[in-house]
């Protein structure tokens, strides 16, 4: 490990002097460092996922986070969640101490050529000082996460024994282990990645997906979004057709192999509490429902069915709508679970009070309050689908009186660089 002792204040000073500079060039510096790191380590395409490359999203969201750490050097606290998630996504994908090296002699290289004799040797070196800094905590962190993985530390081959149309768009995989061997439990709400070759990008590309069902000792079951990428004008669009996604819909069926990693995550359903007495709501868009469906199956079989769930779901029509039929049979033997859906463009084929609830986008103040169980000062709150949706969500929850530590979501906490 490239460990360097503590910060000096120093350097903690000059890396808070160097936040506008990451404002003005942090992506150019991130575009940079990608290009020349998969240009000289093209097998780190399998790393990273090209789609996000392409679009550009991979170096935003990588100088959002060195903003974000500049701006919070002195008070690393403020990044646990975003260092948690980003632990759990990178142990999910088998990242080793050794890409650190990698991504941080490349990271300093960029900043060197976008910023010239402005990077003067003390910058440089409080860069490495904080870079290191803050890897030696991750690789510690990633570290924790592998041995807690029940010995499953490299890619799994698992085979495809159902494969399950759920909607127009979402079709579900069920994935045994080649192997045999019983399957460690999760928590329900975390993912798995899942590796394969893609023929289009002639390398193997691997993606997070949302367990989408309780656990069980011999299968994972996992629902996929078919992405299109439309015209990014349109709604619910993408700027990229999901090379994976795509593949998957395409061109797997049952009997093919795939591999897979060990369930991660920080999202999931509080240990214990699905044996606890509380009101859950859940509230999920689009493919945002799977990891909330897992922990749905997971409350339907073992809390009392006189527990109180509501959940809550919209999409862009029924048809694009998953587990319709599971979830309206569920209240016949959890009498206590509601079910409310919201179509934003329902199609002439829908009627309003039988396939949907309400038109528009998932709105809760078209809720009754007791139907959010207000009145119960230890309700949950799981949210989960488009980062906006997330943020309004929570916001319309806060106004009505929940507080922050109730309402649990996955988000990328750290933003962007700012405009
Ligand atoms: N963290 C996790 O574990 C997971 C996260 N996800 C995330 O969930 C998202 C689901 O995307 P996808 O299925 O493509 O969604 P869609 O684009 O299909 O949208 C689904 C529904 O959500 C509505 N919607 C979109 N944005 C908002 C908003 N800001 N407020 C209220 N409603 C909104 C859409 O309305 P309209 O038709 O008007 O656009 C539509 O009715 C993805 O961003 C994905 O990353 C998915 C699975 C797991």
């Amino acid at each position: 490990m490239g460990s360097i002792a503590n910060m000096t204040s120093d350097q903690i000073g000059l890396i808070k002097a160097t936040v506008p500079v990451l404002v003005e060039h942090g992506n150019t510096i991130t575009t940079v460092f990608y290009r020349n790191l998969l240009a000289a380590h093209p097998d780190l395409n399998t790393v990273f996922n090209t789609s996000n490359q392409v679009n550009g999203h991979q170096s935003r969201a990588l100088a959002g986070a060195l903003y974000a750490y500049a701006s919070h050097i002195d008070d690393l606290g403020a990044l646990s969640s975003a260092v948690e998630l980003i632990c759990n996504k990178h142990a999910s994908l088998y990242i080793q101490p050794d890409h650190y090296k990698l991504v941080g002699q490349f990271l300093l290289e960029a900043m060197g050529e976008v910023l010239g004799a402005a990077l003067t040797p003390e910058i440089h070196d409080a860069w490495a000082a904080a870079y290191w800094q803050l890897a030696d905590i991750m690789i510690g962190r990633e570290k924790q996460i592998y041995d807690q993985s029940e010995g499953w530390t490299h890619w799994r081959d698992f085979k495809i024994v159902n494969k399950v149309k759920e909607s127009e768009e979402i079709t579900s995989l069920h994935l045994a282990p080649v192997d045999g061997k019983p399957l460690p439990a999760f928590q329900p709400g975390q993912y798995i990645s899942v590796q394969t070759y893609v023929p289009a990008l002639k390398y193997p590309q691997a993606r997070q997906y949302s367990l989408s069902d309780q656990p069980k000792p011999d299968y994972y079951r996992i629902s996929v979004k078919r992405e299109l990428g439309l015209n990014p004008a349109e709604p619910g669009a993408t700027a990229n057709p999901g090379y994976l996604s795509n593949v998957l819909h395409d061109t797997f069926n049952v009997g093919d192999t795939l591999q897979v990693s060990h369930p991660c995550g920080d999202f999931f359903l509080s240990p214990g509490d699905s044996q606890s007495a509380h009101p859950i709501v859940l509230v999920s868009a689009g493919v945002g429902l799977t990891p909330l469906t897992s922990i749905l199956n997971t409350l339907t079989s073992q809390s009392s069915s006189s527990r109180k769930l509501h959940f809550i779901h919209g999409a862009r029509s029924s048809g694009a709508r998953a587990f319709k039929d599971h979830i309206s049979a569920l209240p016949k033997d959890f009498p206590s679970l509601r079910a409310t859906f919201f179509t934003s463009h329902p199609s002439e084929a829908d009627t309003e009070g039988v396939d949907y609830d309400h038109v528009g986008r998932v709105d809760l103040s078209k809720l009754a309050d007791q139907d959010l169980f207000l009145d119960d000062a230890k309700t949950e709150y799981y949210i989960c689908g488009p980062d906006k949706f997330m943020t309004d969500m929570e916001s319309s929850l806060k106004a009505k009186g929940v507080s922050a530590d109730r309402i649990k979501m996955e988000l990328f906490g750290t933003g962007g660089v700012p405009h």
